[in-house]
């Protein structure tokens, strides 16, 4: 296990460069077990997820061919249909592989991938769906067993906004019999990534971006040839990393259209924004001002840069409310930044984050992805030194971000500490 060793207090000062979106590349690689072909995904962020999710489709049999930034993914023998809990406990995303695989075979068994740090986070959503289009499921062992002849178009609506749930149902359908209409889908940007690469194999997908998405459903899949879009989440976390430390960094590679809700309020915060042709500078000179926030769906403030944002809250100059709607146990960060000197106060799922003057270097611990992001930029305005342990969480989702931040000025030091590893 590692841990990084930052020594903070000093302005992030200079380029970062925003990887492919972990979000975006999880999904589509499940999509290429819909070809039976020879596929190339671009711009693939070299993340532990990503290798996780190339085991998975290893063990089902395809082949999987990894060079820096590009995947070869050929799964014209991928006729696996089991995904073992050993693979899925490590990496929730692994259910993506359920839909694709009775599509294409008719049959597919996951492990339930059960809940994480961050809530119970159930597949319900993703099993009515596949039974909407005539898949018997079974749950038996800890697994879950989805088989069907040929799956049906059918008319979905799902109960709850659910990100890999609607990915799931519109792999499934783009091989299925007739129209599926999906009522309430999810709209994140990573949806319409997928559809995009889904299309350009010959699927026909209309929608994805809106909540209500229509596929009619094709006798085979050509090959997927597809660069990943950047990713949102990274690009967000360097934004607030250049707040929190009051410096400037230029973005490179960030897409600010998928960033409308958070752009708007790292500007209410009194962060300055600035396209040049080198890409685009963030900067802050004082304390932020204090900002409320709600997390919702996108175009939503999105719960996978709540804690980053609090991380910003902790210094501003007055008191921000801040509130998780997604997950209901997504605030395990804030024991942690109070060990930095954060005044926080938390009530159900809402923290009500008093700023304070500074923060002070201290050890703590990462609970999970996107609690080790905000540590880490807790821990680089802090005076002193951060240990933070744990951060295998911060490798399922961040590409190399220690040395991104030291290009960039930070003093961050990764040492391996003794103890076993686990993802979630
Ligand atoms: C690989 C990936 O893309 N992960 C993202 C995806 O996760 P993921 O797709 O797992 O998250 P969902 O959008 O499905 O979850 C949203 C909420 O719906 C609930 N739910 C979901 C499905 C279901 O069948 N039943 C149910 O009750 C969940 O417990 C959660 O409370 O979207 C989340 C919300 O933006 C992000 O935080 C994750 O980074
Ligand atoms: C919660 C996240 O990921 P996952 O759904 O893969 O656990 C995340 O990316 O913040």
């Amino acid at each position: 296990m590692d841990k990084l060793i930052i020594e903070g207090g000093r302005p992030l000062v200079g380029r970062v460069r925003v990887s492919g979106a972990k979000n975006a590349t999880l999904p589509l690689m499940a999509a290429c077990l819909l070809t039976g072909g020879r596929n190339r995904l671009r711009n693939v962020p070299n993340l532990r997820d990503v290798g996780t999710m190339a085991a998975l489709l290893r063990e089902l049999g395809a082949h999987v061919d990894e060079r820096p930034g590009e995947l070869t993914i050929d799964t014209a023998r991928a006729e696996g249909d089991e995904c073992p809990y050993e693979l899925v406990k490590t990496m929730r995303a692994s259910v993506l592989a359920l839909g694709p695989m009775v599509a294409r075979s008719g049959r597919g068994r996951v492990s339930l991938p059960g809940g994480c740090a961050i809530g119970e986070r159930p597949i319900d959503q993703h099993l009515k769906g596949l039974e909407a289009m005539g898949c018997r499921i079974e749950l038996e062992g800890g697994y879950v067993q989805a088989r069907a002849k040929r799956l049906k178009g059918a008319e979905i609506t799902f109960d709850l906004i659910t990100v890999t749930g609607t990915e799931n149902i519109m792999m499934a359908a783009t091989l299925a019999q007739g129209r599926t209409v999906l009522r309430n889908a999810a709209r994140e940007p990573e949806v319409v990534d997928l559809a995009q690469a889904l299309n350009g194999a010959g699927a026909r997908i209309e929608g994805a971006g809106d909540s209500i998405v229509t596929i009619d459903g094709v006798d085979g899949l050509g090959s997927i040839d597809h660069a990943v879009m950047p990713d949102r989440i990274e690009a967000g976390t360097f934004m607030m990393a250049a707040g929190v430390t009051r410096g400037e960094l230029t973005i490179e590679n960030a897409q600010m259209e998928h960033l409308t809700a958070v752009v708007a309020k790292l500007k209410e915060a009194g962060l300055r924004f600035q396209q040049t042709p080198k890409g685009l500078v963030v900067s802050a000179r004082r304390a932020p001002r204090p900002v409320s926030v709600i997390t919702g769906p996108y175009p939503g403030f999105p719960t996978d840069l709540q804690a980053q944002f609090m991380a910003l809250m902790t210094l501003c100059n007055g008191s921000a409310v801040i509130q998780e709607t997604i997950f209901e146990n997504r605030l395990m960060h804030v024991p942690e930044l109070r060990r930095l000197g954060a005044e926080i106060e938390c009530g159900g799922n809402t923290a009500v984050v008093k700023g304070v003057r500074k923060l002070s270097g201290a050890p703590v611990m990462a609970t999970d992805l996107r609690a080790s992001a905000c540590l880490v930029l807790a821990g680089l305005a802090a005076g002193g030194q951060t240990h933070i342990s744990r951060v295998y969480h911060l490798d399922r989702g961040y590409e190399r971000i220690d040395q991104k931040l030291i290009n960039a000025g930070a003093t961050v030091r990764r040492e391996s500490e003794p103890g076993p590893g686990k993802a979630h």
